[in-house]
């Protein structure tokens, strides 16, 4: 049988807040595809799948027996549901990028604005080894910041940002050409 597009079963299954966590804001609540066993596994195979569909797969080293990245970078805390997950899907660690104040040892950090207000986000430092390539995965793009700044982390520790992951992109907020150069996975745009 069949399955219908990964786009339409997320769009079926997550839910729109109006106003919500400030007003003017529609909050776009991906939780319900989370819990969704089929759906979830369908997010999270596609994001293991992103880089190898690429048109510059090749470029971006990935192929047989390599999906063209090291390791999983999830931001906290929804990209946390997806990262570990899309770890284990492609064989490979999975790495924090936190909010602050929650990590123990020597780290970066990055201040950064979201589209409902401003927050700080931290990497160890010895979490990406150098040359390393990272997936990055997150659940929302919306303005861009909070990827712009994680990305910014990795590259400072020496990671390379072989691509972004997330699951809905708000097209209206600009995030994808705030994150230009870095190559952008959207499951579904909204
Ligand atoms: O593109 P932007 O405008 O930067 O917004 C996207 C970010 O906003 C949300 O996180 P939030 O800070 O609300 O944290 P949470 O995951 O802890 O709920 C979302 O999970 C993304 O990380
Ligand atoms: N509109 C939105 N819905 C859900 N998460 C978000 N993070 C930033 N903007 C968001």
């Amino acid at each position: 049988m069949t399955e219908p597009p990964i786009d339409e079963v997320i769009a079926a299954i997550a839910v729109d807040i109006p106003d919500f966590p400030e007003p003017g804001v529609v909050f776009r609540d991906l939780t319900p595809v989370f819990a969704d066993a089929g759906a979830f596994r369908r997010v999270v195979e596609a994001i293991a799948g992103s880089v190898l569909e690429d048109p510059r797969v090749g470029a971006l080293g990935a192929g047989p027996g390599d999906r063209g990245f090291d390791v999983v970078a999830g931001v906290e805390a929804r990209g946390f549901l997806l990262a570990s997950a899309v770890a284990l899907a492609a064989g490979t660690g999975v790495v924090p990028v936190r909010k602050a104040g929650k990590l123990p040892r020597a780290r970066v950090s990055a201040d950064y604005a979201l589209e409902y207000g401003t927050a700080t986000l931290e990497l160890h430092t010895d979490s990406v080894a150098p040359g390393q390539r990272v997936l990055l995965v997150d659940d929302v793009l919306a303005t861009g910041g909070t990827l712009e700044a994680a990305a910014g982390l990795v590259e400072q520790v020496g990671g390379i940002v072989t691509a972004i992951s997330v699951v809905v992109e708000l097209p209206a907020l600009g995030g994808r050409e705030r994150l230009r150069p870095h190559t952008v996975h959207t499951l579904w745009t909204t």
